[in-house]
């Protein structure tokens, strides 16, 4: 263990580690596991190699400067990936939340841009295309070619359906016909197509020569010459030009002017087109084959949940870390001044966070090995189809709701803890506001949260009609096994009359279930309601029913299965954990991750007959505040357990030495000009010669 993980200097953090109540190493060795802080450890060495990775600047760079950095940086860090990988026997969910931790953190739009330009492109064709797609693959993996996925239009973007770029085959000259109809049809926001794609995943409506659409279907699409990166005759390309955030990253658009591709291009593990223009395909449902054609996004989002909770992580290790030396206030005129750590309100607003990033991290891990299970029976010679549709379906719901619930904790986390760190916080130097603006994006890119969130409860609907019949409700990874006994959940009641029983692991999952219940009964009972009382046509009833039942019902519904299945993830690791110490500070988080999210369903408690009388609210309330204060001692060992190493974290708030007012004043007089007169001085002594009215 030793080996994997070092002390942290000397500094003002000292006096609230040594009040910590365990050892932070065995902490994380316990959470983390020896093959995973080996494998971090490999990759955060091989990142030391690069030169261009460790280059940090205080001013910000031309978008062309930040490009071509972030570029070079691309190549490295896949090279860093290919080395550690090469050399380490690692398992896929500890090598990717690794990936997360450290790459994502060190440079989100160099490993944005990384991911899509060689893993997005080739995972697409390796879901989709067939034998004859490899060589594709094989190149982009060689950096021989430049990969990126285009599935958004200027038009379009949720409704997938509504795409409009059509792919006509052509049978005289055997080749597919891409064109785009006018600018709406246009591909947009296309990660690395700006300026450097030789290649992309496109997805256009599939039209065969009798003039028939046979829906969305994905091609391999050259776009460039990968030796002089000229746009081929026939596209339209180019940059959307500065974004809010990820600015390394070159979101590009595209336009297809009659522009022919090879038939083999068509990724055709759905469906193909014969050499004479025949459409054939082993799906004959045109829904199911738009499932299946969209139906491999669940990886992107299960590594956007982890990728999140990252930059939830490097967000609280700043604010944590800064509350324990900022000193504001003290009791009395002689007393000392207190850390802002000390102030209840202080506390409220920084460790729930801190307790849902522990809380995702086990789930974090749950998912990717669920992940790769799910990996693995596709990958197997006899293929169980009922089975890898229900586990397909399954993972789908969850990556659904955990990438939406992720992306919007981590959201209200960096604005907290920039809050938290107020005026100090908002230099560019805390490292909170790029981190902000990097982030955003989560919660609209690979499903915008809220039309997302929506399949996790549209798959949890269509099982209550199971216990309405008294059927088994059977799924592939079990998450809602609960079900079955849904009648008598719903007839039961809260009955804590103490924190210590409020707070106990059972009654919190007794508690999620009855919600979960009463949650899918509402919404399903609300959705029935409205269709059969709806004064829309016949076709479009159930449409309008289902959008009418989102707000306080469906979404409601989503969120409360996930984080019954967060919570059980973590009770489940806590009740491994041997050393008692370990096992007490998880217990404080995984209640005041618990009752932290319950505070919001309060209304649901009492609404369901659930709780009566006030003990449930003031419960509740208390044992936020009361958790908050009995972890605030570990707080800083709790940091140091999940921080990112000092040049990631690359925060004068948020160092591990806590030098707070060192770092500050250097990067105060770093700034270039800091001390010096501006070169347009003149311009302010002589302002009222130079300033005039047009009039
Ligand atoms: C930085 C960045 C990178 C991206 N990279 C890629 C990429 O590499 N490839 C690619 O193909 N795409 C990419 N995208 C596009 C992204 O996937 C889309 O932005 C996303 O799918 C949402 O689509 P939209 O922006 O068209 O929003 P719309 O679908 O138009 O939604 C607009 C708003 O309406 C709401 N809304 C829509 N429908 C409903 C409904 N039924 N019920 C309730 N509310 C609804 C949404 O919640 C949203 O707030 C990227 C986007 C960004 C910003």
């Amino acid at each position: 263990m030793a080996n994997c993980l070092s002390d942290f200097p000397p500094g003002p953090l000292d006096k609230y580690r040594k009040l910590a109540s365990f050892d932070w190493k065995q902490l994380s060795l316990f959470l983390n596991g020896e093959e995973f802080l080996n494998y971090r450890n490999e990759l955060y060495n091989e990142i030391l190699k690069y030169s261009v990775l460790l280059e940090q600047t205080d001013q910000t760079p031309t978008l062309d400067e930040l490009r071509r950095k972030t570029t070079q940086k691309v190549f490295a860090l896949k090279l860093v990936r290919d080395s550690v990988t090469a050399r380490t026997n690692c398992n896929y969910a500890d090598m990717s939340f690794a990936e997360s931790s450290l790459a994502y953190l060190l440079d989100p739009s160099a490993s944005v841009k990384r991911s899509v330009t060689f893993y997005m492109f080739t995972s697409v064709i390796a879901s989709m295309g067939t034998e004859r797609h490899r060589h594709f693959i094989e190149n982009c993996l060689n950096g021989e070619i430049l990969g990126c996925f285009g599935l958004t239009e200027i038009g379009h973007g949720s409704n997938t359906r509504g795409m409009r770029t059509t792919a006509t085959y052509d049978p005289a000259s055997r080749q597919f016909i891409l064109h785009s109809p006018d600018f709406q049809a246009a591909k947009c926001w296309v990660g690395s197509l700006g300026q450097t794609a030789t290649h992309g995943a496109i997805f256009a409506q599939l039209v065969t020569p009798d003039g028939i659409k046979h829906g969305l279907h994905a091609f391999v699409v050259p776009i460039r010459d990968s030796k002089t990166l000229v746009p081929y005759p026939g596209v339209k390309v180019g940059d959307m030009g500065e974004k809010i955030g990820l600015n390394g990253v070159d979101n590009g658009f595209i336009m297809f002017d009659q522009y022919h591709i090879p038939r083999e291009n068509l990724l055709n593990k759905i469906g193909d087109v014969t050499e004479d223009g025949r459409y054939v395909a082993d799906i004959t449902d045109p829904n199911r084959r738009h499932g299946a054609a969209l139906g491999n996004l669940s990886d992107g989002r299960i590594n956007i949940t982890s990728v999140n909770m990252c930059y939830l992580s490097k967000a609280v290790t700043i604010a944590i870390r800064y509350a324990a030396v900022r000193k504001q206030f003290s009791a009395t005129e002689d007393d000392e001044e207190i850390p802002i750590l000390e102030y209840q309100s202080h506390q409220h607003r920084l460790l729930p966070h801190l307790a849902t990033f522990y809380a995702f991290r086990t789930f974090c891990k749950y998912l990717l090995e669920e992940r790769d299970k799910f990996q693995l029976l596709l990958n197997k010679k006899s293929i169980d189809v009922h089975r890898i549709t229900n586990t397909g379906l399954e993972l789908h719901a969850i990556s659904s709701a955990c990438k939406s619930l992720a992306g919007w904790y981590a959201r209200d986390a960096i604005q907290e803890c920039r809050e938290a760190c107020a005026g100090h916080g908002y230099l560019k130097a805390s490292g909170l506001g790029e981190l902000r603006s990097n982030q955003d994006v989560c919660c609209t890119y690979e499903g915008e949260n809220h039309v997302l969130i929506q399949q996790t409860s549209n798959w949890l609907l269509r099982l209550w009609p199971l216990v309405l019949k008294g059927k088994s409700v059977s799924t592939p990874l079990n998450t809602v096994e609960f079900l079955n006994r849904a009648p008598q959940i719903l007839t039961s009641k809260f009955t804590p009359n103490s924190f210590e029983e409020l707070t106990e692991p059972k009654n919190i999952l007794d508690t999620f279930q009855w919600l979960v219940c009463y949650l899918l009964k509402l919404s399903f009972e609300k959705y029935e309601s409205l269709k059969q009382h709806s004064l829309h046509s016949v076709e479009s009833k159930a449409f309008w029913a289902k959008n009418d039942s989102q707000v306080f019902y469906a979404k409601s519904l989503s969120i409360a299965y996930i984080q019954h299945l967060i919570l059980t993830a973590m009770s489940d690791k806590i009740s491994k954990a041997a050393d008692f110490k370990i096992k007490t500070v998880l217990e404080k988080l995984f209640a005041l991750f618990a009752v932290t999210c319950l505070e919001k369903h309060i209304p649901f408690l009492y609404a369901g007959s659930y709780a009566s009388g006030p003990t449930a609210a003031v419960l509740i309330q208390d044992s936020i505040l009361r958790l908050c204060k009995s972890i605030k001692n570990d707080a800083i060992a709790l940091v140091d357990v999940i921080a990112p190493p000092d040049f990631i974290v690359n925060s004068v708030l948020g160092y591990s030495d806590g030098q707070v007012y060192k770092h500050l004043e250097a990067a105060m007089l770093r700034a270039p000009g800091a001390l010096s007169r501006p070169s347009w001085w003149k311009e302010i002594t002589n302002w009222k010669k130079n300033i005039h009215s047009k009039l």
